[in-house]
């Protein structure tokens, strides 16, 4: 199992008082899911993929990734985790704005120390993935919304992680890119077998998913298998 959590319940201090985000999620995920969390703000959608990124720790019960159980993990071997498990795309992108695109994506490479020519080849070949050769030199400053979050799936993918976490990865989008995008998402999925699991409030997010999971007031509610009609063929890289 991928990720596996058992009676996670999360609370954050507010005050003198306690905000309860999480109650009791019992969730397990396999590899290959391209899953789409869904809720209305404040049910706890970032607050679950905080834990299963291993950036925050469950107040209540077990988080384990790939058979680790976070809470035992300090704060190196989590990093680690991350680095080779886990790729991690934001609703704002998080690129680093004095960095090339091809650079950005080079980076979390050379935090796991590999060798400056073998990051910037397997940058260049991400950068390929997502359509975007042409604009490897160029800052993120110069470049649209959808090419800025092609930068940071190739970012997500290039260290070859079993897990990509994405919160609404299309919130900034136009929905033409944002399709585009989902459809760049949903091949990476099928043709390398990346988990996704993806927060969004999108309707037309949820029919790309193969589950859809609801959370409301931090309980998941439905849990809902479906099969999706997505072709491949229907890639886009014209963002
Ligand atoms: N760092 C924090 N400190 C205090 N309360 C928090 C914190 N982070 C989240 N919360 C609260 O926990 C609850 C769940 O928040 P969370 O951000 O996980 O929801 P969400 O579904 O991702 O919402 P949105 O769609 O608006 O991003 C909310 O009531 C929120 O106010």
């Amino acid at each position: 199992m991928l990720v596996e959590l058992t009676r996670v319940g999360k609370q954050y201090p507010l005050g003198d008082t306690q905000v309860c985000a999480l109650k009791s999620v019992d969730l397990s995920i396999d590899r290959g899911e391209f899953i789409v969390l869904k809720g209305n703000s404040g049910s706890g959608k970032s607050t679950l993929l905080n834990l299963i990124s291993a950036l925050d720790d469950a107040s209540q019960g077990e988080v384990r990734i790939l058979g680790n159980n976070v809470r035992s993990l300090n704060e190196v071997q989590r990093a680690k985790l991350r680095l080779q498990t886990i790729g991690i795309v934001f609703q704002s992108f998080n690129l680093i704005p004095v960095l090339t695109a091809l650079e950005n994506v080079m980076y979390p490479l050379t935090l796991k120390g590999i060798s400056n020519s073998e990051a910037k080849q397997r940058a260049q070949h991400a950068l390929q993935q997502v359509g975007l050769s042409a604009q490897m030199q160029q800052r993120p400053v110069h470049l649209s919304g959808g090419q800025m979050q092609r930068v940071a799936i190739a970012r997500a993918l290039v260290t070859q992680p079993a897990l990509i976490l994405a919160d609404e990865p299309t919130a900034n989008l136009d929905s033409h890119t944002a399709e585009t995008i989902l459809t760049l998402m949903q091949q990476l999925n099928r043709q390398q077998d990346i988990t996704f699991i993806i927060a969004s409030h999108d309707e037309y997010v949820m029919t790309r998913a193969s589950r859809v999971l609801t959370l409301k007031d931090g309980r998941i509610t439905q849990d809902s298998q479906l099969t999706s009609s997505f072709s491949p063929s229907q890639l886009q890289t014209s963002v």
